[in-house]
Order: C-alpha cells, then structure tokens, then sequence
C-alpha cells in the first residue's frame, strides 16, 4: 500500500482545498466548507495518530516484556543445562567442558572424590536421607571452595573440583581441607552421624586432555580407597614433575558405615 492509498480522503480534500485557493474567483462559503472539511480531517488524523503511538508504546512495553522473559528462560535453560538439580553445582557435561577449556591454556589440578559406604546410606536410611547427604555435603563445601575453582557433581555420589592456577601441594592441601571438613560436618539426621569422602589428586600441565587428567585423579582416588578410605592420594605430576604427596591421616579402622 502506498501513501496514495493509504491517505485517499485526506488527500482528496486537501487537494480540492489547494484547487479552492489556486482560483482567483472563489467564493467565501467555498473556502468556508473547504476549511471545514480540512479540520474534520485534521482532528480525525490526530485521533487516528494518538491511537496507533498509544497502541505502539504499548506494543513496545508488550515486546520489553516478551524479551526479558526470554532472556530469564535462556538464563533459567542455561542454568538446567549445566548444573546439578539436586546440589545446585555444576554437573558432569559443565565439569567436562569448563576442564576442557581451563587445560587448554593454562595448568590444573583436579580433585576427584567420592563418598565412603553411600550405598550404606541409602540402605540404612532410604534415598531421601542420601540425597540429603549430597546435598548437606555440597553445602558444607561452600566455604572452602572458593571463587575461581569450579565444582561439579559428576556421579551419583562422586565430585569434581577444578583447580586452575593450583601447584599441586596446593591442590593436596585443599584435598586434604574438603576431607576434614566433611569428617567434622555434623551431618542431619536421619544419617545424624560422620561421613568421609575419599579423594584424589592430579596436577596436570597446560594442553592435557581432560580424560587424562581426570583418569589420574580417579586413579588416586581408588588408592585412597584401597588404602583404607577417608584419605587423600596424589597422582605422580606428569613428567618433569616432581611433587607426590599421600594424606598423614591413617586409614580409619572403624570406617563410617562400615559392616558391624
Ligand atoms: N541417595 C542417592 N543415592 C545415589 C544417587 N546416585 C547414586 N546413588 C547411590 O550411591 C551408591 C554408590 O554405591 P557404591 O558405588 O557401591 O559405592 P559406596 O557404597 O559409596 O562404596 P565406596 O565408594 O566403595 O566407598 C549406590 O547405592 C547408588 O544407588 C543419588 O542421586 N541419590
């Protein structure tokens, strides 16, 4: 539609106004009706204009809001797909990439660790009580993982803390911070009693592949829990490397929820 159309009767007026003014011999009721005519056209584009810039303001408030709830569904859909729903942190594809991405450029270390007897939680006190352990465990961490270092739940009862810019007797020592945290945390009931995790440790240099560097720590894991459990291991550092540490801490004799 061109303006021709979409303005006909105004233009019509306007133009057997105009052929009024161009004649030299036209009359004064002539002008009057022209003049009528052209105010009734006036008020009804200016009515006609406040209705549509009254309806776009609130087309423009209607689109404002149809953007920020998108932008709150991209956030919310974001957020599902990279974090756990029971602890809130991140899950197992998050971990992967964000490891993925911090070895590319720089060095990490990764602490694995895993909850020691969880399926005797479960068993003991049913699946909510061990969901509620998760989550009071993850919870307990808060403090002392901090910003810059990402955690992640990759496992139903095992978890991952990346650790970039970490020397490796760094990372032991956080290791070996979560570990005594956890013991010490009074757990709620219906657990109401002390959970270990087990934990191990690797530091890799930039450019490892994640696998590698998480196959270590998992390594290290399963010594700390042939070892006796509630205890840190440290893998060797790759070549070049010469840090190896091993928790102080003696294997438990009466491990948490071990078989009576
Ligand atoms: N409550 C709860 N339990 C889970 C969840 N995911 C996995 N599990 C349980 O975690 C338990 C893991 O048991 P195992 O792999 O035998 O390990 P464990 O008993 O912790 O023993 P160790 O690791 O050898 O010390 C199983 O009973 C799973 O059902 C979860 O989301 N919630």
């Amino acid at each position: 539609m061109n303006n021709a159309d979409l303005f006909q009767s105004e233009l019509a007026t306007l133009e057997q106004a105009l052929w009024i003014q161009g004649r030299n011999n036209a009359s004064a009721a002539e002008y009057r009706d022209a003049l009528g005519t052209l105010i009734v056209e006036f008020q009804r584009l200016m009515r006609e204009t406040s209705r549509l810039i009254r309806h776009s303001d609130r087309a423009e408030l209607e689109t404002n809001r149809l953007n920020r709830q998108l932008q709150e569904l991209a956030a919310q859909l974001e957020y599902r797909a990279t974090h756990d729903a029971l602890t809130g942190i991140l899950n197992r594809a998050a971990i992967i990439e964000r490891g993925t991405r911090l070895l590319a450029d720089e060095a990490v270390a990764l602490i694995v660790f895993d909850i020691d007897f969880f399926k005797r939680i479960n068993d003991a006190h049913g699946h909510p009580a061990g969901d509620m352990v998760l989550r009071d465990l993850v919870a307990c961490l808060g403090p002392v993982v901090t910003d810059g270092e990402h955690i992640g739940r990759v496992g139903g009862e095992e978890f991952t803390v990346l650790l970039p810019g970490h020397g490796a007797a760094q990372a032991c020592a956080l290791a070996e911070h979560i570990r005594a945290c956890i013991e010490r945390h009074p757990f709620a009931a219906p657990v109401g009693r002390s959970v270990t995790v087990s934990l191990g440790v690797s530091w890799n240099v930039a450019g490892s592949s994640f696998d590698a560097a998480y196959g270590r720590a998992d390594e290290a894991l399963y010594r700390a829990k042939r070892a006796g459990r509630n205890r840190v291991e440290c893998a060797e550092e790759p070549p070049c490397g010469q840090h190896r540490q091993t928790s102080p801490n003696p294997p438990s004799p009466n491990p948490p929820f071990a078989d009576s």
